[in-house]
């Protein structure tokens, strides 16, 4: 199969995305690692696979597949991709499209001064929506890893995430503790591993183990879990300036029972075809 794509990035989080509206596509795991291969192929974090809306309401539907071929729930970096390359594919002229991922419906936008922002829907903390497993609800876990005790922040922005404060991101062990967490046992479904160090009110420095990558350049999910959790330990506030290896990304969240924005860059790099 010869496939066109488009390889695009968000703060170095970088994507290979794919038009299923115009064609049907079915991407094997085999072909998705292909895909995200870094020498044997194109080379992303995740493929985006942009495929017709399923249910009323919605003007799209979005299939994202980690660089390990799994598919997932929800991609931050990916949905501010995907908003440009609808429009810019001629797919829509819409400037704020409806998208159904797996972890629920989304709204990213392109506002005049060529920004795009996502609309993540409400954080859910409650450990089985994660999932995650403890007795009761908290702010923050006791985490047992290999020997270790550390405190993780649980929660899911469509997809899973732990957030863990460290005093200096440059030095934290993000390599060796982030696959220990993301396979630990209490995540059943794996996790992201978000490692967050607190500037001020205002401005926080994020790296992510992202499941089924490793770490990545940039995390949009991974930064509005971060803030999130930071806001509700009293240590953020409502809107974040989040600086990530790749670039800067912007959170604003208002609170509980309120969804998180994301804001940041959306780029085409180039376009090509591969024979898969
Ligand atoms: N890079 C993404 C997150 C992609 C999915 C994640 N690795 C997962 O497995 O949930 C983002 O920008 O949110």
């Amino acid at each position: 199969m010869l496939l066109p794509f488009t390889k695009m990035q968000g703060a170095g989080n970088d994507f290979v995305v794919i038009d299923g509206v115009s064609r049907a596509v079915s991407l094997t795991p085999e072909q998705v690692r292909r895909l995200a291969d870094r020498r044997f192929g194109v080379g992303c974090d995740q493929v985006l696979v942009v495929e017709p809306a399923r249910a009323s309401g919605a003007d799209f539907g979005y299939r994202i597949f980690n660089a390990d071929g799994g598919e997932v729930e929800q991609c931050g970096n990916g949905a501010r991709c995907f908003v440009r390359f609808v429009r810019d594919k001629g797919l829509t002229a819409k400037d704020e499209i409806v998208v159904d991922t797996r972890g629920g419906r989304i709204h990213p936008r392109v506002s005049p001064d060529g920004g795009v922002s996502v609309n993540m829907g409400v954080p859910r903390f409650l450990p089985s929506e994660v999932p995650f497993v403890a007795d009761t609800p908290a702010l923050v876990y006791p985490l047992e890893v290999e020997g270790g005790a550390y405190e993780v922040s649980v929660l899911s922005v469509g997809n899973p995430h732990a957030v863990m404060l460290v005093p200096d991101v440059d030095t934290a062990p993000v390599a060796t503790l982030g696959p220990r967490i993301e396979h630990h046992v209490r995540f059943p479904n794996r996790v992201n591993v978000g490692f967050l160090e607190i500037r001020s009110a205002t401005r926080a420095r994020l790296r992510v183990w992202e499941r089924g990558v490793g770490e990545t350049l940039a995390c949009g999910s991974g930064a509005c879990a971060a803030v999130v959790a930071g806001r509700r330990l009293g240590r953020l506030g409502d809107t974040v300036e989040v600086a990530v290896r790749g670039g800067t990304l912007s959170v604003a969240w208002a609170g509980e029972g309120e969804p998180v924005w994301l804001t940041g860059p959306a780029t085409t790099v180039f376009e090509g075809t591969i024979e898969l």
